[in-house]
């Protein structure tokens, strides 16, 4: 029961759904439809948008936003395929099956199995089209972020790990079995990356393998580059099955699998143990506080190796798909990890640091919504004079995103330290003797006395009875998200087994692993875990250096590299890059519940946080379509010389706003001989 709106909005002319639409297609039919199969209302939106984009020549964006599961990627991916469609390609390194075949490498490397999905995503992601003068598709870029680098070591309950190594350990051909030595696995792995057992499973990894390949072979990723990736990801398979003593020395339990793991990986086994283990002078140098255990340095080394592979497969499409073709303008499409609630699932459990990172992310999307649909709309009406007379909502994510991540005051305020909880988790990491209890104090202290609405005062975080824990008050109240800190300073502080990673791939013994990972230009390191950084059109160097800007000024240059301020920083980087586009919102809202039936207090809740009644209210009373003065000069200059002759005349005697007032009246009552509608059109 995907996309109610949809349904409620069925008799609504899309014109009306003004720029934040809500997803507007009806379910797919037990997944009978191919993501592809566009839609009329998909097919509506991205002939708006291309049309807009040609006509303008300006960049826009899509922007999917809502909790896990609810077709966000599903309808990304069959919005960037439809537009690709309507377009059509030039220059060959554009195509509706290149194009897929990200989609299916993205799934592989970058989605795991979930009580929501059976493709939940792990990263975000901006995938940029280009397109010509001609209106054609010339390339693509994509951007990734990847904020919560636990995932391929961390099994979250109900969740697997990467999809791609259960395709991997079914599916790899029996020669390259052998060489990865996985043809006798060990019972137990520390990250939880196990082989298929059920039979029925077992064959639909096989067949997303054969995909995986052919979409490679796509991608024109080499057969040198396609024994990398398996090199690696074998590495971080046996690295797990080698696990870490709990007690006494830090050393991997099974001497044997971590042999293998440093054969697979082309590193020598005393090397991978110093790699791993060894790094007292590192451990200085980033004043890690108290010393990792030994499986924070075997997951470090994981997170690592997985990071770098990651960022390098992002290299190969990018490869792929970039074309050095003059463009005009692009469409970006966004998807980032949708909300995740445990309680979504009926579990008891607290969420963890990976759910924070996530919901903060989707809190930052849903934001930008609210900016751009209430604040800035309101902002220009009253710029421009126009009385309309519209209430914004009550409440906004504004407090939740700055109970999350308000920087520390330049000038220490005596009234208190409102930082947020990432400022204060970075803080307090620097300070001796600190611990998640006085994180969490801080915190709950600056933040408990917010209004999220103008009746109903409740905190935006709010400490709980257990230990260790607190209560978000996610989407404006609507969904109260309960984080447990265990153990997150471990998660945030640097590790220096991670840092190893690029040394150990980039000093392999197996020359494809090395030529993969040694860098082709020698850039400094922005930030872990950022994908897409490379690209040598004009279009892709401007993207790239948004995101530079973002992390090399003020306070971000400073902290840039500390894990938790990384997190607030590729947000950043993220709303940057989507900042000066025009934005279409697509609210994805789910109402099914586990046993197929229909939840509606899940759906009302998720109403509330689209702001979908104000919305629509401020679109009917205000004036959606508008275009700026230098706009309606190029327009109505190409349509009308004479029209645009009698304006002049008006200019030279009024201001150039009663002259383009005088000029719309005109146009109105000749409308009909005339065909052009403008009296819906505001100039500024
Ligand atoms: N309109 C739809 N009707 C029925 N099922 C759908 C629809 N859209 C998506 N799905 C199915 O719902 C599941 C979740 O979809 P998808 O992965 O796109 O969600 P998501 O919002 O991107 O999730 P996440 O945020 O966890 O990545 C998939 O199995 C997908 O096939």
């Amino acid at each position: 029961m995907h996309n109610l709106i949809s349904r409620a909005k069925a008799n609504m002319p899309l014109t009306h759904a003004g720029p934040n639409l809500v997803n507007l297609w009806p379910p797919l039919q037990a997944h009978s439809k191919s993501v592809w199969d566009a839609p009329p209302a998909l097919s509506a939106l991205v002939k708006r948008v291309y049309v807009s984009m040609v006509g303008t020549r300006r960049d826009h964006s899509i922007c999917a936003v809502g909790r896990s599961g609810t077709g966000k990627t599903t309808a990304s991916q069959a919005f960037t395929l439809a537009l690709l469609q309507q377009a059509g390609a030039t220059g060959g390194k554009i195509s509706s099956e290149r194009v897929q075949a990200m989609f299916t490498v993205l799934r592989s490397f970058g989605c795991v199995s979930s009580p929501h999905s059976d493709a939940s995503s792990r990263f975000a992601s901006v995938f940029s089209l280009d397109f010509n003068h001609a209106g054609r598709a010339a390339a693509g870029h994509l951007q990734t972020m990847m904020l919560d680098k636990w995932k391929v070591c961390h099994k979250t309950h109900g969740e697997s790990n990467f999809l791609v190594f259960a395709q991997m350990l079914a599916g790899v051909s029996t020669e390259m079995r052998t060489e990865l030595q996985l043809h006798q696995l060990p019972e137990s792995n520390s990250f939880g990356i196990v082989p298929p057992t059920k039979v029925e499973e077992k064959q639909r990894a096989s067949v997303a393998f054969a995909k995986l390949l052919a979409a490679m072979e796509t991608l024109s990723f080499s057969a040198g580059e396609q024994k990398a990736i398996w090199h690696v990801l074998a590495g971080i398979y046996h690295l797990g099955a080698a696990g870490a003593c709990k007690v006494g020395r830090r050393q991997f339990v099974s001497f044997d699998s971590a042999q293998v793991a440093g054969g697979v990986l082309g590193c020598d086994g005393e090397d991978l143990h110093t790699a791993v283990f060894k790094h007292h002078l590192r451990e200085e140098e980033h004043r890690v506080g108290g010393g990792l255990t030994a499986a924070q340095c075997v997951e470090g080394m994981a997170a690592g190796l997985y990071e770098e592979l990651f960022t390098s497969i992002v290299s190969l499409i990018n490869r792929a798909l970039s074309s050095p073709q003059l463009t005009l303008a692009s469409v970006m499409v966004v998807d980032a990890p949708g909300l995740r609630n445990p309680r979504h699932s009926a579990e008891e459990r607290a969420a963890g640091w990976s759910e924070l990172c996530h919901n903060y992310l989707q809190e930052r999307l849903l934001e930008q919504y609210h900016t751009h649909t209430f604040t800035h709309t309101r902002e220009r009406y009253t710029q421009e004079k126009i009385p309309v007379e519209v209430e914004s909502p009550e409440n906004s994510p504004a407090d939740v995103v700055s109970a999350i991540d308000q920087p520390p005051p330049q000038v220490r305020a005596t009234d208190g330290d409102p930082r947020g909880l990432l400022w204060v988790l970075d803080e307090e990491l620097m300070t001796p003797a600190s611990s998640e209890n006085s994180t969490l104090e801080r915190v709950c202290h600056a933040h408990d006395v917010v209004c999220v609405c103008v009746c109903v005062c409740v905190p935006a975080v709010r400490q709980c009875e257990q230990p260790l824990q607190c209560e978000v008050n996610h989407l404006m109240g609507c969904d109260p998200v309960r984080y447990d800190l265990s153990g997150w300073t471990g998660l945030i502080q640097n590790n220096p087994s991670a840092l190893n990673a690029t040394c150990v791939l980039q000093s392999s013994t197996i020359a494809e692993v090395k030529a993969m990972f040694t860098p082709k230009i020698s850039l400094p390191p922005l930030c872990r875990g950022l994908g897409g950084l490379e690209g040598g059109s004009q279009r892709s160097l401007q993207r790239n250096g948004t995101i530079r800007k973002t992390f090399s000024g003020g306070m971000a240059a400073v902290r840039r590299l500390s894990q938790c301020i990384a997190v607030k920083l590729q947000a950043d980087a993220l709303v940057n890059l989507t900042r000066r586009a025009r934005p279409v919102f697509l609210q994805c809202v789910s109402a099914k519940t586990r046993g197929g039936g229909l939840d509606v207090a899940a759906l009302r809740v998720q109403l509330h946080s689209t702001q979908i009644l104000s919305a629509l209210q401020l679109h009917r009373t205000g004036y959606p379509e508008h275009m700026t003065l230098s706009d309606f000069r190029c327009h109505f200059q190409a349509l009308s010389p004479p029209i645009m002759k009698r304006y002049a005349s008006m200019f030279i005697s009024h201001d150039e706003r009663k002259a383009v007032e005088e000029l719309l009246v005109e146009l109105d009552l000749d409308r009909k001989s005339i065909a052009v509608g403008a009296s819906r059109v505001r100039t500024r």
